[in-house]
C-alpha cells in the first residue's frame, strides 16, 4: 500500500498510509472503534478503491474480482455471508471445491473442521451455531481455500480463550509456511502472539509504528 488516502464524505480516515507485507510476516493494525481498521482491510482486499494512492498485491492492483487474486487471498471481514441451507461441512466443501481443491477437498475440510473445534457442529446449519462458533466457521471458510495472504478483521471476536490459542497456533503455522497475514484486532495478546510488526491509527488518520509486544506464545 503506497500513499493511500481514504475517507467517506467529509471524513478522512486514512492519511498517506504506506506499508509492505512480505511472505511469512504478520502485520497487526490496531486502533479504537471507528478509526478505520476495517476500511484499511477492505482496501487491502481490493473490495474498495482508495481516493488516492495505490494498493497492489504481487505487483498488480488489488481487486477482489480478479480470479488470480481470489486464488491467493482469503479474507475474513465482519460481514461474512454463508448459505443458510447448507451445513457447516457442506458449505466448507463447496468453498474448497470452488477454489480448486479437487480430490483433496474432503480431507482439507475434515482437517479444518477439527482444527476449528467444529467437529460437533459439522452437520448443523449456520443458524444453529453460537456466535463464537459462527466466527470459527467464517475462519474455517478462509482456511479451506488456498491462501498466500490472509486478511482477518477481528478474527478473535466471540472466540473463547481456547479457540484464541488455536487461532494463534494456526496463524503461526501459516506464517511458517510462507503465508502473509494482515490482521486487525483489539486483542493485544493475540497481536503479540502472532505479529512481527504493528501499526496503530493516529487521530489524523496516519498509521504509526506500534510493536506488537510479546503476547501469549
Ligand atoms: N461505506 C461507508 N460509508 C460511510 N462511512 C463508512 C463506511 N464504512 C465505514 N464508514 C465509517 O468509517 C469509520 C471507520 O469505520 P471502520 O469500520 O473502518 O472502523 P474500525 O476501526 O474497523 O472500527 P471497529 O473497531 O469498531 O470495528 C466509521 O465511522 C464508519 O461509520
Amino acid at each position: 500500500m503506497t500513499g493511500v488516502h481514504h475517507g467517506y464524505g467529509e471524513r478522512t480516515l486514512l492519511t498517506d498510509v504506506s506499508f509492505t507485507l512480505r511472505a511469512g510476516s504478520c502485520l497487526v493494525v490496531r486502533g479504537g472503534n471507528g478509526t478505520g481498521k476495517s476500511t484499511l482491510l477492505r482496501l487491502a482486499a481490493g473490495r474498495e478503491s482508495p481516493r488516492a494512492g495505490t494498493v497492489t498485491l504481487d505487483g498488480r492492483p488489488s481487486d477482489e474480482d480478479d480470479p488470480r487474486q481470489r486464488a491467493r487471498v482469503a479474507v475474513v471481514l465482519e460481514d461474512d455471508a454463508h448459505h443458510p441451507d447448507l451445513s457447516v461441512r457442506e458449505h466448507l466443501l463447496l468453498v474448497a471445491l470452488a477454489h480448486g481443491r479437487g480430490e483433496s477437498a474432503e480431507e482439507v475440510v475434515d482437517g479444518v473442521v477439527a482444527d476449528h473445534g467444529l467437529t460437533g457442529q459439522a452437520d448443523l446449519t449456520p443458524d444453529h451455531l453460537s456466535s463464537g462458533q459462527r466466527r470459527a466457521f467464517a475462519l474455517a471458510a478462509a482456511f479451506v481455500r488456498p491462501h498466500r495472504l490472509l486478511i482477518l478483521d477481528e478474527p478473535e471476536s466471540g472466540l473463547d480463550g481456547r479457540a484464541r490459542h488455536r487461532l494463534a497456533d494456526r496463524l503461526n503455522s501459516a506464517r511458517a509456511g510462507g503465508v502473509a497475514v494482515l490482521l486487525a484486532t483489539h486483542d493485544d495478546r493475540l497481536a503479540g502472539a502472532v505479529a512481527d510488526t504493528g501499526l496503530r491509527f493516529a487521530p489524523d488518520g496516519r498509521l504509526l509504528p506500534d510493536p506488537p509486544g510479546d503476547g501469549v506464545r
